[in-house]
């Protein structure tokens, strides 16, 4: 019996890094390979939940329930989950993905909007789906006000809520104070986790503190791919959890193999701790960002990392990415040409 059980976003977090151009058939080999491994939960959707493929987030090359319905037909044992945003997605979305076959819905707000995900919750468990809490960019505000909005999902019928360190901002202890936190909060009504990035190089130890202070529920990805500078490696994860006695259920060379054989093959690029990833990690700046500010960077000839300092400056969330495109045409029109 595992001691925590890991959810891989490979799958999900990791289609902000390849742009959300995932194919069918690079799904089925994921899977299949994760599956193999004994990762227990594989989460598959657009970068940004369900209905994020847009102008706004990014189009996807293959329509999400259709890569949900592939993952569910190639999982053997591993169940197969999904994220939405309230407002991003919607209900029928969550009804359409239970339809095809997924199990655990995963629903994320702003760390202080926990009350905008009340009748998703509520949806999710009447379709009898497991159900999971993102509270995200979990470093922007204290432990204590972090409980507060868990205990609003729990209330509200999720069964397990994350600290979620969307920009890769939060430093050790960080970690372990907010799961504490929620955990002294939600007691049994409610599980703890932890969804990690890497931008500052503290996923893999940050996890362990997590599950230190109780988080029974740790994010990955194999490879790191995920937004910004990744998410924490499943595969170093595991490895670190076999030497310290922490009982995972992952066999680490299969997961091994599985990064270097068939995950970094359907990656574009290496999820590198960068410049513009060590930015985001050390300003708190949200972690799905990375992409846009390239893109923007290169179409007004500005510097990337001052879009996402000034991202910073101005707390942007998760769904704010059109300011991305004003910073950028204020940073234009001061120096055209800039780079
Ligand atoms: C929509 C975001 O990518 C969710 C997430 O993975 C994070 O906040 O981190
Ligand atoms: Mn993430």
């Amino acid at each position: 019996m595992p001691d925590l059980r890991i959810t891989d976003s490979t799958l999900r977090d990791g289609s902000h890094a390849k742009r959300h151009q995932f194919t069918i058939g690079e799904v089925t080999a994921i899977v299949e390979a994760l599956d193999d491994a004994g990762v227990p939960v594989i989460e598959v959707t657009h970068g940004d939940g369900l209905g994020g493929s847009s102008f706004t987030y990014g189009l996807s090359r293959t329509p999400e329930q259709e890569l949900i319905t592939a993952a569910v037909k190639a999982a053997r044992n591993a169940k197969i989950a999904f994220l939405m945003l309230p407002g991003v997605g919607v209900f029928d979305d969550i009804r359409e993905a239970a339809g095809n076959g997924a199990t655990v819905c995963r629903i994320a707000t702003h760390c202080t909007e926990a009350d905008i995900a009340v009748q998703h919750f509520g949806i999710a468990r009447d379709l009898g789906l497991e159900t999971v809490g993102f509270l995200m960019m979990a470093h922007s505000i204290a432990p204590a006000e972090l409980a507060k909005q868990a205990r609003i999902m729990a209330d509200a019928g999720c069964q397990c809520v994350y600290v979620v360190d969307s920009a890769g901002a939060l430093v050790l202890d960080q970690v372990g104070d907010r799961v504490a936190a929620l955990v002294a909060e939600l007691g049994d009504d409610a599980q703890v986790g932890f969804h990690g990035h890497e931008n500052l190089g503290l996923g893999v130890a940050n996890s362990i503190l997590a599950y230190r202070a109780g988080a029974r529920q740790i994010d990955g990805s194999t490879r790191r791919f995920g937004a910004g500078a990744g998410n924490t490696p499943v595969e170093a994860f595991v490895g670190v959890c076999d030497k310290l006695g922490i009982r995972t259920g992952v066999d680490f060379f299969k997961i091994v193999d599985a990064a270097e054989d068939v995950v970094r093959p359907a990656m574009p690029d290496e999820c590198r701790l960068d410049r513009m990833a060590l930015i985001m990690g050390y300003a708190g700046v949200y972690s799905s960002f990375l992409m846009h500010a390239w893109t923007l960077a290169e179409r007004y000839g500005v510097s990337g990392a001052e879009i996402l300092v000034r991202a910073g400056e101005r707390r942007l969330v998760g769904g704010q990415e059109d300011q991305l495109i004003t910073i950028a045409r204020e940073l234009a029109s001061r120096s055209p040409g800039a780079v």
